[in-house]
């Protein structure tokens, strides 16, 4: 039993130790299982903690990232930033490179220029020393310009005063006579079909012959021969005939004024003898030019002339010249006013070819001042010109309004005289002298006879004929009364009165102005008789000395 008490409480010893043991254990255990819990606490500590710096990490990562992103781009942009800067700095570098040559360019210039100046400087000082005689060569020159330029005022008058006596000299009336070429309307094709043919008239083919057309060419023509190749102041007509008694009979009538022009005479070539004339009236002397003839002799082609500058005719180039001389004439201190009138006679009535309308439905009065030997005519327009520009647009609105009418000898035949005036006024701004002049060119109607003129049947024609023969008469009737009074007859009355073309020149036809008569001649054969009575009248008026012509001088600033 004790063993077994003795193995009891061994047991119970046993036990015990056992149940501290297990105590010990337990207490371990709980200190184990605190431990436990510590250390997981610190582990899920450092677990929160890892996951928080690994957040932190890949914030940081992802910062780094989009850094990185942006230095990529920045280095992106600066290297085309360095691209440009390049590419600037290579046209900077080539534009150096001009620079450069055009800096040793212009060094190089400089350097001539320097060359130069000095060179220049040089001569300024050379010429400085000269300066004083050349100030004195320069007061000497002045002196002498002035000198000059009163020399040339008197010259002017001298000239003047020569211009007028030649003029004088050759006569106040004078007569130029003037052949128009044959026209090619002045033999109708018709009369060059050879007379061989069937009918007379025809060529086989019914072409025209040209050696036909030379000979009628030729019988067309008048036999007219200008035997002075020196002066050109002769004219011969001749006809052949037969007489009563079969024999041939030969007339030749032989005429001579201050030039006879032929037919191949240019424009240019007539302008230049009528020029001296025209020039006179910027002197202040009344100028009058006619042109006489039958209808179809070339009046107007003489006074207006055609389209062109070579057929210009007297009245356009005589206005040039004038305006020429006048603008001349303005270095020696003369100012000039222009103005003019174109009017017509028709029937013995005045109409003015500048007025307003298709017809003028005024009627005009002739008015001469004895004061100022102006004559005017009451309600006609007279305008102010200033360029010969403006003269040409007057004429052809004149031109355009001229009466014509058909007559057998001219299909576009002029049945009135026309008249343009151009009056100039004339100041000297540096001698005070005045002068006032005028330049009448008239285009006379056709000077053909009644029968003639194929108006014998027409009333009207007849009419216009007897008053453009009645005004002719009465210019040759002036003429010779004038002529007459030339020779001494002093009481001697000129009737002027009995035409209204010889009433509205008075002043231009007396012995105070310059007149020149150009007849114009038809070259036609069938024509002869009335270019033998043209002939006669322009002898008749050749022959007239009407006196000396007088310049029409008035104080200046007078009106
Ligand atoms: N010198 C010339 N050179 C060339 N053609 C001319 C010449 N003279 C006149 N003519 C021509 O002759 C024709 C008749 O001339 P113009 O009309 O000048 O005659 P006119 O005498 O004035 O006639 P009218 O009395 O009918 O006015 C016109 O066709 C004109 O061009």
């Amino acid at each position: 039993m004790d063993s077994e008490r003795a193995k009891v409480a061994e047991l119970q010893a046993n036990q015990a130790a056992m149940a501290h043991q297990l105590a010990a254990a337990k207490t371990q255990e709980l200190a184990q299982r605190q431990e436990l819990d510590t250390v997981s606490d610190e582990i899920n500590q450092l677990r929160r903690r890892h996951a928080r710096e690994l957040e932190d990490r890949e914030d940081a990562m992802r910062k780094k990232e989009r850094e990185v992103r942006e230095l990529k781009e920045e280095l992106r942009m600066a290297q085309d930033d360095l691209e440009r800067e390049r590419e600037t700095v290579k046209s900077l570098k080539s534009t150096l490179a001009h620079q450069s040559d055009a800096h040793v360019a212009l060094s190089a210039q400089i350097s001539a220029f320097q060359a130069q100046q000095l060179a220049m400087q040089a001569r300024i000082d050379a010429g400085s020393r000269n300066g004083l005689e050349l100030s004195m060569e320069l007061d000497t020159a002045r002196k002498r310009i002035v000198e000059l330029e009163k020399e040339t005022r008197e010259g002017e008058s001298v000239r003047r005063k020569l211009h007028n006596m030649v003029q004088e000299l050759k006569g106040n009336i004078r007569v130029f006579c003037r052949v128009r070429p044959l026209l090619p309307s002045d033999v109708p094709p018709r009369a060059f079909m050879t007379s061989t043919s069937s009918d007379g008239m025809m060529t086989p083919d019914g072409t025209p012959d040209p050696e036909e057309e030379d000979r009628q060419r030729e019988e067309a023509k008048a036999q007219i021969v200008f035997p002075d190749k020196m002066d050109h102041k002769e004219i011969v007509l001749s006809s052949s005939s037969e007489s009563a008694t079969g024999q041939e009979r030969k007339d030749e009538w032989m005429f001579s004024f201050d030039r006879v022009f032929e037919p191949q005479s240019t424009q240019a070539e007539v302008f230049e003898e009528v020029s001296q004339l025209a020039q006179s009236c910027t002197d202040g002397y009344n100028v009058c030019v006619f042109a006489y003839g039958q209808t179809g002799s070339g009046k107007s082609f003489t006074m207006e002339g055609g389209p062109t500058d070579a057929t210009a005719g007297m009245i356009p180039r005589a206005v040039e010249q004038v305006f020429r001389v006048a603008e001349e004439l303005r270095t020696k201190g003369w100012e000039y006013k222009m103005e003019g009138q174109f009017l017509e006679i028709y029937n013995e009535t005045i109409n003015d070819l500048l007025g307003k309308g298709e017809f003028d439905k005024k009627k005009h009065e002739i008015k001469h001042d004895p004061k100022t030997g102006r004559t005017t005519v009451t309600d006609v327009n007279v305008v102010p010109l200033a360029t010969p520009a403006q003269v040409r647009t007057l004429l052809s609105l004149a031109q355009s309004r001229r009466t014509v009418a058909a007559t057998l000898m001219n299909e576009r035949s002029s049945r009135s005289h026309s008249v343009f005036s151009l009056r100039i006024r004339g100041q000297n701004t540096l001698t005070g002298e005045a002068c006032e002049g005028s330049l009448n060119l008239v285009d006379l109607a056709g000077s053909e006879r009644l029968e003639k003129s194929g108006a014998a049947g027409d009333k009207d024609r007849l009419r216009e004929t007897q008053n453009i023969n009645k005004s002719l008469s009465a210019l040759g009737d002036v003429v010779a009364a004038l002529g007459e009074k030339g020779e001494g007859k002093n009481d001697k009355h000129i009737p002027y009165r009995n035409s209204k073309l010889t009433y509205l020149l008075q002043n231009s036809l007396s012995g105070n102005s310059k007149t020149l008569m150009v007849l114009n001649l038809s070259p036609l054969a069938n024509h002869l008789n009335e270019s033998l009575c043209s002939l006669r009248f322009a002898t008749k008026v050749n022959n007239t000395t009407i006196g000396t012509a007088k310049k029409q001088t008035r104080n200046a600033g007078a009106a």
